[in-house]
Order: C-alpha cells, then sequence, then structure tokens
C-alpha cells in the first residue's frame, strides 16, 4: 500500500473497547460502531454492572434487540470483576461463550467503577482461575488515591499493580487497555507478548492535555486515564508506526449526555464511535505507516484473543468526510469527538 494510495482496502477492523450503554442511549449509539467494525467488546460498567451469567446474556440481548438492520455487528461481553465475583460463574460464562474477557475497574478509576476491585488480593482466586482456563483480563490501568497525581496515575501502576500481577500469574492474558503514556508504550515494547497486549484510542493519539484547556476548559476531552503532555502523545504514535503487534484498536467510545459532560463534576468518557476509525487512518497516514493499519485494526486484536480474523474488508477512499455534529436524545444530545470536522477518508463501500 503506498502513501500516496487515494484508495486502500483493509480486512474489516474491530473495536476492542466499547461503551454502548443501555437503553435509550444504546439505541441512538449503536449504529455507529456497526458503521465501521465487525466485531465489538463491550464494556461492563453499567450503571448496574455486568457481574454475572446472566446480566451478560440479558444485556447481549438487548444489544443484539437494538441493532440497527443496516449496520450490524458481533458483541463481545465482558464481565466486570468485583470482590464478590466466583470463579465457577467465570469459567461457566467463558466456556458457554457467554463472556470473552473479564474487566478490572480498580475501585473509584473511572466511571461507574464504585463497585470495582480495592485490592488485588480480593481476586486472588479469580485471577488463578482465569489463568488457568485462558480467560483474558482487560486492566483500566491506573492507581487512584489522593496522594498520586492524576498525571502518575497510570505509570504507578504499572509499577505497584501491574508488574506483581504479572510475576504472581505469568500464564495469564492481560490486555492494558487504553494506555496513555511514554513509560507505558516502552512497558509494552519491553514485555508485548500473546500474555500482554495494550489498546491504544484515537482521542489519545490526536490530542495532548493542552487542548484540554484550549481556549477555555474543553469538557468533551475530558476522559480517564487523563489526556497527557504531547511527549506521551509522540511516543503512542510511534508506538502504532512502528508495526508492533502487541498494540491494536481499542477506541474506548464512551458516549454520556451533554447535561452530565458540562456538569459540574462532568462525567469523564468521549464518544468516538462516528470519528474512530477516520481518526485512526488518519494518523497512519500522518505517520506515513498505512502499511501497518491493517494489523492494528483487524489482526493483532484477534490473534492476541484467539479468534479468526475477520473475512469481510472495508474500502476507504481519499475524499473528505465530515463528522456527525451531534446525535439527539430526547430533550438532550451526545456530540462526538470531532464533531462537525472533516477528515481526509470516507467509507467506499460497506461489506455485504
Ligand atoms: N474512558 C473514560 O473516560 N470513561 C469510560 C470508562 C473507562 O473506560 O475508563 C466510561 O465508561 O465513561
Ligand atoms: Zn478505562
Ligand atoms: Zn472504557
Amino acid at each position: 500500500m503506498s502513501e500516496f494510495e487515494q484508495k486502500i482496502t483493509i480486512i474489516k477492523p474491530d473495536d476492542w473497547h466499547v461503551h454502548l450503554r443501555d437503553k435509550k442511549i444504546l439505541k441512538k449509539v449503536i449504529r455507529y460502531t456497526g458503521k465501521f467494525y465487525e466485531r465489538a467488546l463491550i464494556m461492563p460498567n453499567l450503571d448496574d454492572p455486568i457481574t454475572n451469567c446472566f446480566k451478560g446474556i440479558s444485556y447481549r440481548n438487548r444489544i443484539l434487540k437494538s441493532m440497527h438492520l443496516c449496520y450490524q455487528f458481533q458483541p463481545l461481553m465482558t464481565c466486570y470483576l468485583t470482590s464478590f465475583t466466583i470463579p465457577e460463574e467465570l469459567e461457566i460464562g467463558f466456556f458457554k461463550k457467554i463472556f470473552i474477557a473479564a474487566k478490572l475497574y480498580p475501585y473509584c478509576s473511572t466511571t461507574n467503577s464504585k463497585k470495582g476491585v480495592r485490592k488485588i488480593s480480593h481476586i486472588t482466586h479469580v485471577l488463578e482461575r482465569m489463568e488457568k482456563i485462558g480467560m483474558p483480563l482487560l486492566i483500566h490501568g491506573e492507581k487512584v488515591n489522593k496522594h498520586i497525581d492524576i498525571y502518575a496515575r497510570e505509570a504507578e501502576f504499572i509499577k505497584n499493580t501491574l508488574e506483581p500481577l504479572r510475576n504472581n500469574f505469568p500464564k495469564l492474558k492481560i490486555v492494558l487497555e487504553h494506555i496513555t503514556t511514554r513509560e507505558s508504550v516502552e512497558y509494552i515494547k519491553k514485555n508485548g507478548s500473546n500474555y500482554l497486549c495494550a489498546t491504544i484510542t484515537p482521542h489519545h493519539l490526536m490530542l495532548n492535555r493542552n487542548d484540554m484547556f484550549a481556549g477555555g476548559i474543553q469538557p468533551y476531552l475530558y476522559c480517564l486515564p487523563i489526556l497527557k503532555k504531547n511527549i506521551h502523545q509522540k511516543a503512542l504514535r510511534q508506538a502504532i508506526a512502528s508495526g508492533n503487534k502487541h498494540f491494536f484498536l481499542g477506541s474506548d467510545t464512551a458516549p454520556h449526555l451533554h447535561k452530565n459532560k458540562i456538569n459540574l463534576f462532568g462525567c469523564a468518557g468521549i464518544f468516538n464511535a462516528p470519528s474512530s476509525f477516520l481518526a485512526y487512518v488518519t494518523v497512519f497516514e500522518e505517520m506515513k505507516a498505512l502499511k501497518h493499519l491493517q494489523a492494528f485494526c483487524s489482526e493483532n486484536g484477534p490473534n492476541f484473543y484467539n479468534i479468526p480474523i475477520n473475512k469481510k474488508t472495508i474500502t476507504l477512499i481519499k475524499k473528505p468526510c465530515k463528522i456527525t455534529k451531534k446525535i439527539n436524545i430526547g430533550n438532550d444530545k451526545i456530540i462526538p469527538f470531532l464533531s462537525g470536522e472533516t477528515l481526509n477518508w470516507s467509507i467506499k463501500s460497506f461489506p455485504e
């Protein structure tokens, strides 16, 4: 694939980190993931988190019922770990293909993580079982307490939590979700394997913390882990441009209603489903690394999760594409990442 190409066809991508929420929001946002992605790994942090098989099955059914005819994708479910998670429940969920992974939210680290895990020692038996059965552990990797600087949470987590966890469970498959720092990139470059990979979001590739304060505070760019300094953004961009197969696509599309974004104590999360794929393409092109686009979007993820690579393809053409300005939801709205902006690439054809 040359850098001057006007048309690119790649294997249809999957999104390995998606928040769809529920009810009204689910119904409105779901089509945007279906427009670009063949499969999506659904995060379990609903207001009432998905903590067992029963909740996993009913949430998947609600997702399938909300699916738009033209824009279908396969939802792959995850289970939310708490201090009360029962290893047998996870094992049944994994073998019955209800869940393909379990998610670790450190207590109070992000949206809906109040039922998260306070100490790794509380889930030792769960992790032992996951290691034994080959069930991947997905991690929101931030160590949060009032003494740790918000910009240092991810590095502290790697040092104080992830390192010991990997030493104790060397055969546990782990995805460090939405990495944001140079230290994390280095860590994955050094230790990445079939047991350790990381996802990277389009907003952490395109933005740094200056953008959050450009022309006044920008609540729509507030997400967790928070946007970091430009040196970290640069390291993330170089990581994907290097073609290292231990990084893959996880958009962390995280819709929140406008009123909750601009509120006092506004919520963290960026809804990027309408723009995520085209944003990734833009960054790969800027980095002159389009030859690695397909592996990042469509191969490295399934290889890690041990599932087949998609058969369908998606074709991009070099034609301006304007990103949806807003999505109305009742009397409120959700504003997407890159709302109203024009990107250089459009989708040419949707696979049958
Ligand atoms: N990324 C975010 O800022 N928010 C996510 C949760 C998460 O992925 O940490 C959300 O659910 O809103
Ligand atoms: Zn997270
Ligand atoms: Zn997320």
